[in-house]
């Protein structure tokens, strides 16, 4: 096997997501290799959420692959590309707002996904670890014991971040991370997947150009859900054609 291949984790490959003739996607490619942190940007109704909901396998595509580890996921349910180690940010309902973080974040870690077994009976040391781990990682371990309701705004995200750590997932998706999030959360959120070692490969969806450009990663751009460019913030912030779909012109 060549390096390149046994480097890429992920490939997208000429996806259409076709609701009732109206395409959300588009012939859609995309490829990401062990380690990377990439963005995704585009204006609204860009295909972006339906690129994660397909890599997630919430959303079929009508015509081309999603290949993961080698092995392609487009078929498969939900459950079952989680378990083969894609994870996307829980929504806020994902978090128990009267169970501690602590017991939130065993509730993500356990594998078998019976949450009823995660409590009380204690939690298999993998799993502990791969909790205190999370805890570290987002800065949350001196709030561990206190009920995640009554979290502040941005530390319930960086739970959420928390609780997709804890599956020990090797593909991140997190689809607009520091919604809602002032200036301050955000360059914390930044620093956050900076720090996350070369195990986790990170796919981030967000609107916020500061974010962006704090996390320094490939950016590429879809519009009416295709490809438009690839490359780095700079290159793509001082691109026309950028610019133009941007301004809601030209295609
Ligand atoms: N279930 C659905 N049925 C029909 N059309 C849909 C469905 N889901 C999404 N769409 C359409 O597909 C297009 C892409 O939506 P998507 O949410 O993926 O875009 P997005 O880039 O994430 O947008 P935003 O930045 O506004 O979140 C939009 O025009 C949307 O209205």
């Amino acid at each position: 096997m060549s390096e390149a291949v046994a480097d890429l984790l992920l490939a997208v490959d000429g996806v259409t997501v076709d609701y009732s003739g109206f395409k959300a996607l588009d012939g859609f490619s995309l490829t990401l290799n062990r380690g990377d942190r990439r963005v995704v940007i585009g204006p609204n109704g860009a295909g972006k959420s339906t690129l994660c909901d397909t890599i997630i396998g919430r959303v079929r595509p009508s015509e081309g692959r999603v290949i993961f580890r080698g092995e392609e996921i487009q078929a498969l349910p939900e459950q079952a590309i989680v378990a083969r180690g894609i994870c996307r940010k829980f929504q806020a309902p994902g978090v128990l707002p009267t169970l501690s973080v602590r017991d939130n974040l065993a509730l993500a870690a356990r594998r078998d996904r019976r949450w009823w077994k995660a409590l009380g009976t204690g939690i298999p040391p993998a799993e502990r670890a791969a909790v205190d781990e999370a805890l570290e990682t987002v800065g949350l371990t001196a709030r561990a014991d206190v009920p995640a309701g009554t979290l502040a705004h941005g530390e319930k995200q960086w739970l959420e971040i928390a609780m997709v750590l804890a599956t020990r997932a090797e593909l991140i998706l997190l689809d607009e991370p520091t919604a809602g999030m002032g200036p301050a959360e955000t360059s914390r959120t930044a620093d956050l997947i900076h720090s996350l070692g070369p195990h986790r490969t990170v796919l981030v969806i967000d609107h916020d150009m500061s974010f962006v450009e704090q996390l320094g990663a490939p950016v590429t751009v879809m519009h009416q859900g295709r490809f438009l460019k690839q490359g780095s913030i700079a290159e793509v912030r001082a691109d026309a054609q950028v610019a133009a779909v941007y301004l809601g012109h030209a295609a």
